[in-house]
């Protein structure tokens, strides 16, 4: 079953559809990138899959039943919507205490979760001292005090040192090899690529890509072959009589296009011609990622 099931999710606010007829499932044991520029209603969603947002269309439910219908909702869902939303005068161990507690959870979760995100040695220290990074644990901390199979965090690496990002990847990739099903949003590209499995591309609110990794950067793919042959100009000839294109590359190499690999390979050898190198290129997943977004960017650079 799908954790997550999102459903033709539309939201207007004034005359701007923020989200518009959205569609898509998170699945346990995976990490799912919710990817799309600044903007394209990341944030709207997963307020509207916690309940924090009524849609004005569609339907949201986690684990099958709507978020209002979960009777300890922190034991289905935790979520890290907005890492500031900590009271300031607490310490990070009377905040998660307070929070068990008032959801009938045992005390001793408190202790599990400051473990797991490397707090023990803050935990007495008041949340609004805390730097910006203790603070994205601290919410990350609350979001598992449920212990729960579904976990969304909202940009949870922005501000992060590379020390930060580099904890936040590895944690989502343990919550997901756990079993749990991980949503996490970003807009870099770059980002995602080393933490998610499936990837939710949207840009203003719409649903763009629902796909992996490797499919984005095949279809995103120049579809262009880099070759180094000992005569380039005898290759060149032949490529080009054989239907491919070819420009010059840097340190004469050869880009090949509209000719696959193999081919290329098997032409050469029946011409003598040796390779010492012969790569398919692809796009670079940014590449891709712009590629698909390029039209729903609200603001675009001008060149100049
Ligand atoms: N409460 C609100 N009232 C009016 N407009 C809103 C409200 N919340 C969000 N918006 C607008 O909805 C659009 C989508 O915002 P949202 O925060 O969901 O996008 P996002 O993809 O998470 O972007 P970001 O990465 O910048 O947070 C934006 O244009 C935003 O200004």
């Amino acid at each position: 079953m799908s954790m997550i099931e999102v459903r033709g999710l539309t939201k207007r606010y004034g005359p701007a559809t923020v989200v518009d007829d959205l569609t898509f499932t998170v699945e346990p044991g995976q990490v799912t990138g919710f990817l799309g520029p600044n903007g394209a209603g990341k944030s709207t969603t997963m307020r509207m899959i916690v309940g924090l947002v009524a849609p004005d269309r569609g339907t949201v439910t986690v684990g099958g039943r709507r978020y209002r219908d979960l009777p300890v909702p922190l034991l289905e869902v935790g979520a890290l919507l907005d890492a500031g939303a900590v009271h300031g005068g607490r310490t990070a161990y009377h905040h998660l205490l307070a929070l068990a507690v008032s959801n009938g959870l045992p005390r001793t979760r408190v202790g599990e979760v400051l473990s797991r995100t490397g707090m023990e040695s803050v935990a007495a220290k008041r949340a609004g001292s805390f730097s910006l990074g203790m603070r994205q644990r601290l919410g990350i901390a609350a979001a598992l005090l449920g212990d729960p199979q579904v976990l969304i965090f909202d940009e949870p690496v922005n501000g992060l040192d590379p020390e930060g990002i580099r904890w936040v990847r590895d944690l989502m990739r343990s919550l997901a090899a756990e079993g749990r099903a991980v949503l996490v949003s970003s807009h870099l590209m770059s980002e995602m690529a080393q933490t998610a499995d499936h990837l939710i591309v949207v840009g203003r609110g719409r649903l763009i890509a629902d796909t992996t990794i490797s499919e984005l950067t095949r279809t995103g793919g120049a579809g262009t072959v880099l070759v180094r042959a000992d005569d380039p100009v005898a290759l060149t000839r032949r490529l080009t009589e054989a239907g491919a294109t070819v420009h010059e590359g840097l340190e004469s190499s050869l880009v090949v296009a509209d000719m696959a690999a193999g081919d290329i390979g098997r032409l050469a050898a029946f011409h003598g011609i040796v390779l010492s190198e012969l790569t398919p290129q692809r796009a670079s997943l940014e590449d891709a990622f712009m590629a698909l977004t390029r039209d729903s960017v609200e603001f675009q650079g001008v060149a100049a």
